[in-house]
């Protein structure tokens, strides 16, 4: 059976995400990097982390590693609807608590219900919504805003469960293997990939996308992360639909490792909305295949 790590520790959201993916023994990790560290080194076949939140953004953790640190190719992606429990220990009330934990994404997405319903109580940062869990649990915080599932694991109190600022918020996970393992086409695809563009040239990033909108790929994210240590540059991350074996997408990342400074390839694997990534007309492989024909024919000076 596969081994699946994952940011725990158990009763995390990104459990819930990784159990999503089907069966394996899941192995409970206590970070984002500790997590593609298991998965690089061998110890597991794939790990499930967090990648970006509607309301908070990017996972930094993630979009950083993935980027800089050796090679890992996502294989597949969860969205997940992101709604907390507030869990204390049994007996204390609302205006007793003090201190309440919980991983930066998750009490940023409370911030408003916190100031409303927790008037006394001091936001602290822990590693993931879990581990706040277990450091109520300990005594140490006296809140945590946890995933729904966390209740089943820490013998915690519910004092408010479906709490959220934003009700619609959904969180993106990915599950990421070493390279080897490109998943097939399937007609409803996404791609991934952190591009470094030309500095100080003009135009550069509209390039970039040019190539993207001419082969009538459609972009479905685009965020910049500073590169560290050169102050003004920036790496892009891109997410676009379609499928590296597309001739279009094929073509697209050939064009930007030509114009970049560099293109690092994140995976391309099936989406997790309902959505198609169907090329329009006249950008399918067929019509890509027809072009190809007629020129060889040319060339051939037929
Ligand atoms: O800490 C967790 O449970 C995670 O999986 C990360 C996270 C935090 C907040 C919202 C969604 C995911």
């Amino acid at each position: 059976m596969s081994r699946i790590a994952y940011f725990g520790p158990r009763g995390t959201f990104t459990e819930q995400a990784a159990r999503s993916f089907g069966d394996a023994e899941f192995v409970a990790v206590d970070t984002v990097p500790l997590v593609l560290a298991a998965v690089r080194a061998g110890e597991v076949d794939a790990g499930c982390v967090p990648v970006e939140n509607s309301v908070e953004g990017a996972v930094t953790a993630t979009m950083d590693s993935l980027a800089e640190d050796e090679p890992l190719y996502a294989v597949g992606e969860a969205i997940l609807p992101v709604r907390f429990s507030i869990l204390t220990r049994p007996g204390v009330k609302a205006e007793d608590v003090k201190t309440v934990a919980s991983h930066p994404h998750a009490l940023a997405q409370v911030r408003y219900w916190v100031a409303e319903n927790l008037p006394n109580a001091v936001p602290v940062a822990t590693t993931s919504t879990a581990s706040a869990a277990v450091r109520v649990n300990e005594g140490e915080f006296d809140a945590a805003v946890s995933a729904p599932v966390a209740v089943m694991h820490y013998p915690l109190h519910e004092l408010a469960t479906d709490v959220a600022d934003v009700d619609t918020a959904v969180t993106r996970f990915l599950l990421l293997r070493r390279p080897g393992h490109l998943p097939q086409p399937t007609g409803r695809d996404r791609t991934s990939l952190a591009v470094i563009i030309a500095h100080d040239e003009p135009g550069s990033l509209a390039n970039t996308l040019s190539e993207l909108a001419l082969r009538g790929i459609n972009l479905t994210r685009i965020e910049s992360r500073p590169l560290r240590g050169q102050f003004g540059e920036y790496r892009f991350y891109l997410d676009l639909d379609g499928h590296i074996a597309e001739q279009r997408v094929g073509d697209a990342l050939a064009a930007l490792h030509r114009n970049s400074r560099q293109v690092r390839f994140l995976g391309s694997y099936p989406k997790a909305d309902e959505s198609t990534s169907d090329a329009p007309a006249r950008a399918t492989d067929a019509d890509y295949q027809a072009a190809a024909e007629w020129l060889a024919k040319v060339r051939e000076g037929l």
